[in-house]
Order: structure tokens, then sequence, then C-alpha cells
């Protein structure tokens, strides 16, 4: 789809911006460049829409170079989102949104219906914030803006220099969220510049982490953090790259726990029968549908053979709403956890049908299973962990 054959571009003071760069960017895909100031990602980034020259090499879209194309034309294929979002500041944000449908030739009303559509989708009620000025806007709606904007023309690719880097962490995380959300609908094929090695972790299918005017590695987010391919890129994710790596590693079958598991209808003996049986002080409990309804402590022994009521389970199950689908990530089970304080979290698939148990013993096996399989290039299922506990 998007691919640099051997570009560099020497600026005319002699500033070698990007060295011999080789990238590939397959249809739909997310690639963030990532790195520290100065290392020449946003020179790569305006090579695609001509904002640039290369001095070396070529720029491909669909097989095609870029400098063979009229870079109006060209443009109007490339979305192209900015920090400082850049929305004129007497129009209002409809028209704003709609200004390049209106240069395509749209007719004036189909053109505001259109960015109205779009507004929605990236989150903005038209009916409220359709007609104010860029001034009546918070930081993180003039993103939402700018975003929508690039959107307008439907380009099969988006080029987003820093788009969320002047809004504060909370709205930060809140419009990549949307952003994700939003990605997972329309599909475009993505450059995503950034200099913040979690954003590009946390958005990027790929990330290329950029030295000076080089990639030093261009892999997946887990191979990323996982296995650094030197020095300089495992200085660049940091210590903390187990954390990091939380968020993108997904909770797999195989992290499941499985306690014992009764029905909201089952007499409390044969529940108990059941727990002691499996050395369990807990089961979780379902409905007659097989969805989760929670779970249900062992009753204290008191000595006397216990006191397990002759009644269901259903009088002494307690509901339970942690739950995660099966493929959400790591930290969402952590901050789940949290979040409910609970010692043990539901996974469900896809149907709402019950699957195990994450707790964060399984939790934090699943990240040492997930390092390793990364180092020894191996699926995590394979993993044989020496326990530390040695139980
Ligand atoms: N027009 C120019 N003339 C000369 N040098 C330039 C020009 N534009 C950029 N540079 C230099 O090229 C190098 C790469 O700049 P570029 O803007 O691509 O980096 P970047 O990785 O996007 O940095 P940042 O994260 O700070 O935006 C830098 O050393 C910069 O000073």
């Amino acid at each position: 789809m998007l691919r640099f054959e051997h570009v560099s571009k020497r600026y005319p003071d002699g500033t070698m911006a990007v060295d011999d760069l080789d990238l590939e960017v397959a249809a739909g895909e997310l690639v963030t460049l990532v790195g520290p100031s100065g290392c020449g990602k946003t020179t790569t980034m305006r090579m695609v829409n001509r904002l640039e020259e290369p001095t070396e090499g070529r720029v491909l879209l669909d097989g095609r170079d870029v400098a063979d194309q009229d870079p109006v034309t060209l443009r109007r294929r490339i979305g192209y989102v900015i920090q400082q979002v850049g929305l004129f500041p007497h129009k209002t944000v409809l028209d704003n949104t709609a200004t390049v449908l209106t240069l395509l030739g749209r007719r004036r009303s189909e053109a505001r219906r259109r960015a109205a559509e779009l507004l929605d989708l990236v989150g903005l009620d038209p009916a409220v914030f359709g007609g104010r000025y860029p001034d009546q806007l918070s930081g993180g709606q003039r993103q939402r803006v700018g975003v929508a904007r690039a959107l307008a023309a439907d380009p099969p690719v988006l080029l987003m220099d820093e788009p969320f880097g002047a809004v504060d962490p909370v709205v930060r995380e809140r419009l990549q969220s949307e952003f994700l959300r939003l990605q997972a609908e329309v599909r475009k094929t993505v450059l995503f510049v950034t200099h913040d090695i979690e954003e590009a972790v946390r958005l990027g299918d790929r990330i290329a982490v950029y030295g000076q005017g080089r990639i030093e590695q261009f892999d997946s987010p887990a191979a990323v953090l996982g296995a650094p391919a030197n020095d300089y890129v495992a200085s660049f994710v940091g210590s903390d790259r187990g954390l990091k790596r939380l968020s993108v590693t997904p909770v797999e079958k195989g992290d499941l726990e499985q306690p014992p598991v009764v029905h909201l209808a089952d007499p409390m003996p044969v529940a108990v029968r059941r727990m002691r049986a499996e050395g369990a002080r807990w089961a979780v409990v379902l409905d007659e549908n097989d969805l989760l309804h929670g779970w249900v402590p062992i009753p204290a022994d008191d000595g006397r053979g216990g006191d397990e009521g002759d009644g269901p389970v259903s009088a002494r199950a307690r509901r339970m709403e942690a739950w995660l689908p099966l493929g959400a990530s790591l930290k969402q089970a952590f901050s789940t956890m949290l979040q409910y304080d609970a010692g043990w979290i539901a996974v469900l698939d896809g149907d709402d049908r019950f699957l195990g148990v994450l707790t964060p013993a399984s939790l934090h096996e699943a990240l040492r299973r997930s390092i390793d399989a990364d180092a020894q290039d191996i699926a995590r299922a394979e993993v044989a962990l020496e326990s530390v506990t040695g139980a």
C-alpha cells in the first residue's frame, strides 16, 4: 500500500534527516513512528504527501511513485492530522469539517450532512458542536475536529503527526481509545508519528523505532517490548517495559484457571462436595443459561461437619460483575481487578460463556509466559515456566 524504497532526505543545509529508509505499510495497517525529537519522523511523513521531496529513493503509494503524481490530487487521497490542528478560526466546526468536501465539488448541503456524520463518528454531537467556532472548543475537541476533517474525503491513507500531543494525559488516553475504536471501523492505512513509546505501543499494529534518521527496529509492539533489537531500542522503550507489555498482551485461554463451577439451582451440599474435592474455597456460579451469575464461598467449617444448609446455591450465591472478554489485554484485566477490588475476574467468550478466571497469580504467569515466548520465539502456551514459589 505505502512503501519507502531506500529513501533519504538531506536538507539543503546538509542535515541528513532520513537515511536510507525501507519501510512498508500494509493496507489497513496502523504503523507508529516513534523516536526522540529530531530523528526524522516528521520528514518521513511529509515525503508521503510531497510536502518534502526525497533526495534519494522512492515513496510508492499503491505501487505508484508519489513523485509522478500531482500534489493536489495526491493530497486528496491522504488525510493529514497535525498537532496544531490548523482549523479555520472564522469558520464553524461544521464548515471546517465540510471544507474538503466542498473543495471536492460536493453540494454544500451534502457536504454539511456528511460533515455532521463525521463529527458524530469522532464523538462530537453535531447539534451541540457544529455551530461553534474553534476557539469555543477544548484542546481535545479541536483534535477530534481535526480527525473528522482528515476523514472527510474518505482518503485511504492517513498521516497523523503527534495529533494528540497538545492535550493532557487523561484526554490523550481517551482520544487514543476513541481513535482505536474509529480505526477498527474505518480501517485506514495510517502512519502515526509520536515521541511517546506508550502511545506507539498502544496504537500501533507495528512500531518503527527511529534512531538518528534510521529505523532501529520495525516490529509488533510485543516484540519491540519483549525483544528489543539492540541497546538503543531497549533504553528507548525503558526499563519498565514489562509493565508496558501488559497493554499489548491479550488474555489467552491457556492463561485461565479453572475453579469449580456450580449452577444456581444446584443443592448446596453438592456444591460443597465439589469444592472440597478440588480443594477450593469458592466456586463460580452460573445461571440456568450457563451465563455468569457470581460466586459462592465454601461455608465456614464449624467443627461439626460444617453448615452447608440444604437450600440451593442461589440462597448463598453472590453477584460478581468483574469480567472480561477473551482477548482483552492483561492491563485491562489488572485494572478491572483493581476497580472491583476483586481477587479474581471471570473471562467470557464472544457469546458471554464462562471460560475460566484470572487471578493475580495467573496474570503474573501470563506476563512471564509472554516474555519467555518472545525470547524463545515460540507460542505462549508452549512455554514451560519454572515456578518462583517452587509450588
Ligand atoms: N527545513 C529544514 N531544513 C533543515 N533541517 C531540517 C528542516 N526540517 C527539519 N530539519 C532537521 O531534520 C531533522 C529531522 O527533523 P524532523 O522534523 O523530521 O524530526 P522529528 O523526528 O519529527 O522531530 P520532532 O519529534 O521534534 O518533531 C532534524 O535535525 C531537523 O532539525
